[in-house]
């Protein structure tokens, strides 16, 4: 079979990462800033022969919903939904610019994150709004973090030896972005995330879930306007809103470990937030064979791990778990009733795949 050669691109809130990726195999990346145009040409001055970009693209809409050939029409989709996820689409719109007009040659294909929840049932993606609402402007829950959980649930079923299309789990993906999702028989189920990926667990800068009415309130007494409340929820929210300090995971835990209370409390929020949202999708399981952690947190913050899985005991999960983290494995103790996982999140494969599917 012939070779194909892809580069995948990951613009994140925080970080832009490039992989070039053959065979399920990584050659050669790049991480750096959002804005790293001297740092890109010079790793593409560093390889060659690439067949097909893959581009992560968070939102997509109603109408970018599967890996899509990237067209003048796909660009103008995806410029109708910047403010749809305005984290993510403007930088993955700049490299698309960008990277078309340096990769002539290549195929350009964007893989929405929403795919994997494409199928969600009704009763998860349905809000419970006006019909006319939901109609006019496609208000309905999208689920974000596909490409993660795609690749968790693969590797779920290698490291279970069960087939995929069996599976029933609980997927927290916690990284800059949290969301956790429902698998049930190898389909995404429910979801934390929603219309945009500002619903669901307490994030790194993020708020995730707060009352409506509350916002609804600060609008209209003229506390905040529509741009500052959008700057607090994105930007100034969550690990770092709780802590004023960090929105990393790994300063908090130890800083909480020195005896510092305002990290330990936001560790604690955090990690409540992340139970609640596994309890509630749950409840769209009909058993739970295992729950993965994945994620940069979930990969290489073991604390976090054991504290919500060991705050779960209502599901059956049970703490204890394994602090070992140098391959994909089970963390929980042998004939346990639910197995606990750790699964590096491998976005660039999963984008390698999808790209190429
Ligand atoms: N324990 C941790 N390890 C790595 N990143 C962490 C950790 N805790 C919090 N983070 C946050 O997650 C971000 C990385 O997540 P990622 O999803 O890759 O970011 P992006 O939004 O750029 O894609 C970091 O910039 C940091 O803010
Ligand atoms: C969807 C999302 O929140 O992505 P990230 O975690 O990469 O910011
Ligand atoms: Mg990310």
């Amino acid at each position: 079979m012939e070779r194909v050669k892809v580069l995948t691109v990951n613009p994140g809130s925080a970080s832009l990462r490039l992989h070039l990726v053959e065979d399920d195999r990584v050659l050669d990346s790049l991480e750096t800033g959002p804005h790293s145009e001297r740092e890109i040409n010079s790793f593409l001055h560093r390889t060659d022969g690439i067949d097909v970009v893959a581009h992560r693209l968070v939102h997509g809409g109603s109408h970018l919903v599967t890996p899509t050939e990237v067209t003048r029409q796909v660009r103008e989709t995806i410029a109708g939904c910047r403010s749809l996820a305005p984290e993510h689409v403007p930088g993955t719109e700049a490299l698309l610019d960008l990277l078309t007009d340096l990769l002539p040659d290549a195929r350009h294909v964007v893989c929405p994150d929403t795919a994997f929840h494409r199928g969600l049932p009704e009763v998860s993606r349905t809000y419970a709004l006006p019909e006319q609402w939901r109609a006019r402007w496609d208000l309905r829950r999208y689920g974000f973090h596909g490409l993660s959980y795609a690749w968790a649930l693969r590797r779920a079923a290698e490291l279970l030896d069960r087939p995929a299309g069996e599976l029933n789990l609980l997927i927290a993906h916690l990284s800059g972005g949290c969301s956790v999702a429902a698998v049930a028989h190898g389909r995404s189920v429910d979801t934390s995330m929603g219309f945009t990926p500002l619903e669901g667990s307490v994030m790194a800068r993020r708020s995730g879930t707060v009352d409506p009415g509350m916002l609804l309130w600060l609008l209209r007494e003229g506390h905040l306007t529509v741009e500052e409340l959008e700057d607090g929820l994105y930007h100034r929210s969550g690990l770092l809103g709780l802590s004023a300090t960090s929105d990393d995971t790994r300063d908090l835990v130890r800083d909480a470990n020195a005896g510092d209370v305002k990290a330990r409390f936001t560790l604690a929020v955090f990690e409540h937030s992340v139970r609640r949202e596994l309890a509630a999708v749950a409840a769209g399981l009909p058993r739970i064979d295992a729950l993965v952690f994945t994620g940069d947190i979930g990969w290489d913050q073991p604390e976090v791990a054991e504290s919500v899985a060991g705050g779960l005991p209502v599901l059956g999960i049970r703490g204890g778990l394994s602090r070992a983290r140098e391959r994909d494995g089970v963390l929980s103790e042998p004939g346990a009733a639910v197995p606990v996982l750790a699964i590096q999140s491998r976005e660039e494969l999963s984008l390698a795949r999808a790209a190429t599917a």
